[in-house]
């Protein structure tokens, strides 16, 4: 039987790469599946991947998984398409509006803590956040909320009897626990919403394995590193692309200091990839696998104890059911309401 994978954000950066990793090792009993919300990028990685393996099967979906509709209708798709999907990489995620503290950079650079800071970016990193058509905080939207909704709409496919799949999580080292809060899980106040939607990943991992690991369902967390993608390079807006290039020596040279600085996709992708070849029950459902590249560039997985507990995950999952419940509500009035304005008049045939 073929393994089944579905990608979220496959179509650039790491999820991209994870795709050509997975390839390169096993094309023949791989079905890979880009979910991406722009159809034209997707056809890009789609006709790259094939490029390089020919007779790989690859299918596209569209899904913007921003939006409580979109993800509805695409998890039915896959369910049409799929009886069964063994891995499911929760990778699609935003960071818009990036500030990044030229101060704090500085004052970092000349403390204790400067090893932390870059492996971490805590204290150099705010982020402005906008609401979606859903009413939704976009980046918790995105990076979080949409995700679990697709983990629930394709319950059907993922959870089989005498089988295992795996959700594999694209977390960051910038989850902080300070920047989240059980009473504001959106973080609809804070200047941090990226470090927030990041340690909402690491909790649902945990709660999901509580919940569904009698399923056969298992959930990990990975963190990239600090990785060069669109995502890194808006962080500094004014700093075109071919400038990051130039930092690169730089970076080889801090890489020294810390392993987290992996910078490739490919070497990114390394824990997302490790995963993929792990027996899901051996997982420890506590530690986040972090990517990591030695100064001499080579890529190993370590898994790192996370700062969360079982009984905030439990307040935070039953927080998301309780806002599936009024999103999908909400969409069910809305369709309602599209449909009544739209029936003919009375009378007309
Ligand atoms: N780069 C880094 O240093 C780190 C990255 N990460 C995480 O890694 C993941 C991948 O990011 P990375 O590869 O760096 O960045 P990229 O910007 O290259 O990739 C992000 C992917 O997510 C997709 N995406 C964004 N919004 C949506 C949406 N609403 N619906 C569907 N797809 C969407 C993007 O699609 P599109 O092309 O259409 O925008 C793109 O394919 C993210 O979750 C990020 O937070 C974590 C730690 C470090
Ligand atoms: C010498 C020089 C110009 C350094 C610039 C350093 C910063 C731009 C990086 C240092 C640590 C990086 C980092 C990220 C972005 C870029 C840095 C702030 C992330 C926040 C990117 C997204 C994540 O999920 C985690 C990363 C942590 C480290």
């Amino acid at each position: 039987m073929n393994k089944v994978i579905l990608v979220t954000g496959a179509n650039s950066g790491i999820g991209l790469a994870l795709c050509e990793r997975l390839l390169s090792q096993d094309m023949e009993g791989l079905q890979l599946c880009l979910a991406c919300r722009n159809m034209h990028r997707a056809q890009a990685a789609r006709s790259a991947l094939l490029s390089s393996h020919p007779t790989a099967q690859v299918d596209l979906l569209q899904m913007d998984i921003s939006s409580v509709s979109s993800v509805i209708c695409a998890a039915h798709q896959v369910k049409l398409r799929y009886s069964r999907l063994d891995y499911l990489y929760l990778n699609a995620g935003i960071m818009p509006n990036p500030q990044f503290d030229v101060k704090a950079f500085f004052r970092g650079l000349f403390s204790s803590n400067v090893i932390t800071m870059f492996a971490t970016a805590e204290g150099i990193l705010t982020q402005k956040d906008s609401i979606t058509s859903d009413g939704l905080q976009e980046i918790f939207a995105t990076n979080l909320f949409g995700h679990f909704l697709l983990i629930r709409e394709l319950e059907p496919v993922l959870c089989h009897a005498g089988h295992t799949s795996q959700l594999i999580w694209t977390s960051s080292s910038n989850a902080h626990r300070s920047a989240f809060n059980l009473e504001d899980i959106q973080h609809r106040r804070g200047n941090q919403p990226y470090s927030s939607s990041k340690y909402a990943s690491d909790l649902l991992s945990l709660a999901l394995n509580t919940h569904y690991n009698k399923e056969g369902l298992y959930s990990s967390v990975t963190c990239p590193g600090f990785v060069m993608t669109s995502l890194t390079y808006g962080i500094l807006p004014s700093f075109p692309a071919f400038l990051w290039i130039l930092l690169m020596p730089l970076f080889w040279i801090i890489r020294i200091f810390t392993n987290t600085f992996t910078l490739t996709p490919h070497n990114g992708a390394e824990a997302l990839f490790w995963l993929f070849k792990q027996k899901p029950e051996s997982l420890n459902p506590q530690v986040k696998y972090h990517s990591l590249t030695s100064g001499l560039g080579n890529n190993y997985t370590q898994p790192c104890k996370m700062d969360i507990d079982f009984e905030m995950s439990e307040v935070f999952y039953e927080k998301l059911l309780q806002l599936e419940s009024e999103v999908r509500k909400k969409l069910k009035a809305k369709q309602q309401k599209s449909s009544t304005s739209f029936s003919p008049p009375a009378g007309s045939s």
